[in-house]
C-alpha cells in the first residue's frame, strides 16, 4: 500500500460567478493552458507532495481526468465532485485523501501563481506548529462599513493580513475542525477559520502579492502579465 504523507486538496468546484464568463473560470486559458492545469503542475513537480485530490463540479470530472492524462499530472490520485460551498468541497477532499495522510495542503484551483518556495515555506511552518497559511500584509486602509454605507471603524492596518492559499495543516486537526464546523452548522470562507474556532493557533507565513486568486475579469490579464514577467517575457 502506498503511504501518502503530504496530500493536497485542490478545490475547483466553484462556478466563478464573479468572473461573469460562460465557462467556469478555472478552465479559462492562461498562457495557452487552463488556469487549473497551471495550478496542478506546480504540485506535480514538488518532490515533497505525495498525492493530489482534485475537487471539481460533477459534470467536469471527466474533463479533469482527461487533463490529468494529457498534461502528465500523475500525482492527481482522485478527481471527485465537490459541494455547494467551498467548505463542502474541502470536506469531500478530506474524505477522499484518507487517514494515512499526515499533512494536508488546501489550495484554490484558481491561484495558479503560487511558487514552490511559498508552498514549501507554508508546509514547513505547519509541520513545526500544526497549522499555517500564506498571507500578505494589506496595502490599503481597511474600513468596517455598515449596510447603509457608513464607516463604523478603521482597524489598525498593522494587524491586518490578506489570507491566501495554500493553507497547511496536520491532517487530523483539519479533519476534526471540519467535523466540528458541520456539527455546529458553521460556514467559513477559508479552512483556517475552522481551525481557529476549534481552538488551535494558525500561523501566518508571509507570501507574495503575486499569488492572486483569479476572481474578477481584470485578474486574468493581470495573471498573464505576472506569469510573463516571471518567465522574463
Ligand atoms: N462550492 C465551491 C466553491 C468554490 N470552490 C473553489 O474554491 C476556490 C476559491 O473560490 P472562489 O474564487 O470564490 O471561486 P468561485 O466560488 O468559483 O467564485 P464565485 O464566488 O465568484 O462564484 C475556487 O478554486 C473554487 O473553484 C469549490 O471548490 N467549491
Ligand atoms: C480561501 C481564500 O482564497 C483565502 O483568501 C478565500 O477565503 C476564498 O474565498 P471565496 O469567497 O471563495 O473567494
Amino acid at each position: 500500500m502506498q503511504v501518502n504523507k503530504v496530500g493536497v486538496i485542490v478545490v475547483a468546484a466553484g462556478r466563478g460567478s464573479r468572473m461573469r464568463t460562460a465557462e467556469s473560470k478555472q478552465y479559462l486559458e492562461l498562457a495557452g493552458k487552463p488556469i487549473l492545469v497551471h495550478t496542478l503542475e506546480l504540485f506535480e513537480k514538488m518532490a515533497r507532495i505525495d498525492s493530489v485530490v482534485l475537487v471539481t463540479g460533477e459534470a467536469d470530472v471527466p474533463r479533469c481526468e482527461s487533463y490529468a492524462a494529457r498534461y502528465g499530472l500523475h500525482k492527481v490520485s482522485r478527481v471527485i465532485a465537490g459541494g455547494a460551498e467551498r467548505q463542502d468541497s474541502v470536506r469531500s477532499g478530506l474524505e477522499a485523501l484518507g487517514a494515512e495522510t499526515q499533512w494536508v495542503l488546501v489550495h484554490d484551483g484558481v491561484r495558479p501563481l503560487v511558487t514552490e518556495e511559498q508552498v514549501g515555506a507554508c508546509l514547513d511552518k505547519a509541520i513545526d506548529t500544526g497549522a499555517a497559511v500564506l498571507a500578505v500584509p494589506v496595502k490599503d486602509t481597511i474600513k468596517v462599513v455598515s449596510e447603509d454605507g457608513q464607516i463604523m471603524s478603521t482597524p489598525d492596518r498593522k494587524s491586518l493580513w490578506a489570507i491566501q492559499t495554500p493553507q497547511a495543516f496536520r491532517f487530523s486537526l483539519l479533519k476534526e475542525a471540519h467535523e466540528e464546523a458541520i456539527r455546529d452548522g458553521f460556514l467559513g470562507t477559508d479552512d483556517a477559520m475552522l481551525v481557529e474556532r476549534a481552538g488551535h493557533t494558525v500561523h501566518v507565513v508571509e507570501g507574495d502579492y503575486a499569488n492572486i486568486k483569479i476572481t474578477t475579469p481584470e485578474d486574468l490579464p493581470w495573471a498573464e502579465w505576472l506569469l510573463g514577467n516571471r518567465r522574463g517575457e
